[in-house]
């Protein structure tokens, strides 16, 4: 089953598409569904890695107590997600690196999951 013209919705700035559940078993992202979904990313920070099929966004704040809040509700969506980040903190930053075992590279969790903090991340600065 794939998208229906009638069928994009907006989950906030970036366009996310009905096509992107959790649901099922996760495959790595095709060179078209790339183009459709990374510029929304990139414009906000994110970069593929390279040599790792893997997305990466360095996040700052303005103390730890911040930092550490935003982790503390990626985790909770993480968790619920069954899906997580991998992550680096050293007192008001937060380096995160998005990538998906199940298929060794990018999937549509990782975009589903990088939407997400970025609404987090917008709520704390
Ligand atoms: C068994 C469990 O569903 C898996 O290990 C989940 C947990 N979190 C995960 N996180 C990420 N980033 N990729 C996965 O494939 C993944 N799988």
């Amino acid at each position: 089953m794939g998208p229906s013209p009638g069928s994009w919705r907006k989950k906030g700035p970036w366009a996310s598409f009905d096509f992107l559940s959790q649901a099922g078993k996760a495959h790595r992202l095709s060179a078209e569904e790339r183009d459709q979904l990374l510029p929304n990313l990139r414009a906000v920070g994110w970069n593929e890695l390279e040599g790792r099929d893997a997305i990466f966004k360095q996040f700052h704040f303005k103390d730890f107590n911040r930092a550490f809040g935003f982790m503390t509700r990626v985790a909770l969506q993480a968790e619920k997600l069954d899906h997580h980040p991998e992550w680096f903190n050293v007192y008001n930053k937060v380096h995160i690196t998005l990538s998906t075992h199940e298929c060794a590279g990018l999937s549509e969790r990782d975009i589903n999951l990088a939407s997400f903090i970025e609404q987090v991340a917008v709520s704390m600065t």
